[in-house]
C-alpha cells in the first residue's frame, strides 16, 4: 500500500500529495514556504479533498499552529497514516482493551527515547485531540499511545520512494528525487545486511527488488537499510542502524568485522588497483 501517492496511483507524476492543498491557500509551512498543490486532474483534486485531505488539512493547521518541531513532509505523511489508523481502529474499540489494541501496544517495547519519538508522540497526541473530541482526556491519551505505536511501526518498516532522473553524466546519482514513503508488507519482511544481496528500484511507484549477485536456493534474501560494509567502519554502521532503526546489526560483515575496502588494497595486485576509465554513455551524433 502506498500511502503517500494516494489517491491517484495511476498518476505517478503527482508529487508530494501529502503536502498539498486543494485550492490556493496562504497557509505556510514551518519554513515559511507556501505549500504546493500538484494534481494531475480536477477529478484527482476533488477525490483527495473528500477522501482524506479535508481532515488532514484541519490537522495540519492545528499542528502548525502548535508550532511543534516536525518537518512538514513527515508530519504530513504521519498525519495521513494516523487518520487511516483511526478510521480502522474506531476510538471506542481502542479503549476496551481489545486484543487488537493489546497486540499493537505490545509491539516495539524497546523504543529508544529520542527526539524522533518525542515528535511522533506530540503528533499522535495532537491528532487524537483534534480527531476524537468526544472522548475524555484520559481516553484520548490512551488512543494516542496506540497511534504512537502504529507510527513507530511504520517508521521502522517503511521505505523512502525515490525517482531517478536520467542524467547523462557521472552525477546521475544526484538526480534522485524522494517522492514519498511507503510500506510494502512483503519487502518489510527482509532483514538488513551491510552486505545485502539485493537492491531496490522504483518504477512509477512500484518497488522492484533485484538481486545484485546470484542467490542460492534457501539463502536468506537481504536488503540494505542504508549502511554498507565496504566504505564505512562497523562502529559507524551500527550507530546509524541503532539510531534510525533501533537494532544491533548481526549480519556477517558486522559479526566478523570485515575490513574496509581501502584497508585491503595493499593485498590487491597493482594492475587491479588502477582506475578503469570506461565511458558510461556513448555519444551519438
Ligand atoms: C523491517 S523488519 C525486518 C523483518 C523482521 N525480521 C520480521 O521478522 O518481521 C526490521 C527488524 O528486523 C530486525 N533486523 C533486521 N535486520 C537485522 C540485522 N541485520 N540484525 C539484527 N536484527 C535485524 C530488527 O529487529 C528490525 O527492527
Amino acid at each position: 500500500m502506498c500511502l503517500n501517492l494516494e489517491p491517484c496511483p495511476d498518476c505517478p507524476w503527482v508529487r508530494r500529495t501529502f503536502s498539498i492543498h486543494t485550492r490556493p491557500t496562504n497557509i505556510l509551512n514551518s519554513r515559511n514556504e507556501r505549500l504546493q498543490a500538484l494534481y494531475c486532474s480536477d477529478e484527482c483534486r476533488k477525490g483527495a479533498w473528500s477522501g482524506y485531505h479535508q481532515l488532514e488539512c484541519r490537522m495540519r493547521r492545528k499542528y502548525d499552529l502548535l508550532k511543534a518541531p516536525c518537518d512538514p513532509d513527515s508530519s504530513g505523511s504521519w498525519t495521513r497514516i494516523m487518520i487511516k489508523a483511526l478510521s480502522t481502529l474506531t476510538p471506542a474499540a481502542c479503549l476496551e482493551n481489545s486484543p487488537r489494541v493489546a497486540e499493537i501496544l505490545s509491539l516495539l517495547p524497546d523504543v529508544y527515547d529520542d527526539e524522533k519519538l518525542e515528535r511522533i508522540r506530540k503528533l499522535a497526541k495532537t491528532i487524537c485531540a483534534a480527531c476524537c473530541e468526544e472522548l475524555s482526556a484520559e481516553q484520548r491519551e490512551q488512543l494516542a499511545k496506540v497511534c504512537e505505536r502504529i507510527l513507530l511501526v511504520f517508521q521502522r518498516n517503511s521505505y523512502t520512494i525515490d525517482e531517478s532522473h536520467f542524467v547523462p553524466s557521472i552525477d546521475a546519482f544526484r538526480s534522485r528525487e524522494v517522492i514519498g514513503r511507503a510500506m510494502y508488507p512483503t519487502v518489510a519482511l527482509m532483514n538488513h545486511s551491510c552486505d545485502a544481496n539485493t537492491t531496490r528500484v522504483y518504477h512509477l511507484g512500484t518497488q522492484v527488488v533485484r538481486a545484485i549477485r546470484p542467490i542460492k536456493k534457501g539463502e536468506q534474501i537481504f536488503s540494505s537499510y542504508g549502511p554498507e560494509y565496504g566504505g564505512m567502519p562497523k562502529s559507524r554502521r551500527q550507530a546509524i542502524l541503532r539510531k534510525k532503526f533501533y537494532f544491533e546489526c548481526d549480519c556477517d560483515s558486522c559479526d566478523d568485522d570485515w575490513p574496509l575496502i581501502g584497508s585491503t588494497m595493499g593485498q590487491v595486485p597493482e594492475f587491479l588497483r588502477q582506475p578503469i576509465h570506461i565511458p558510461l554513455l556513448k555519444e551519438v551524433n
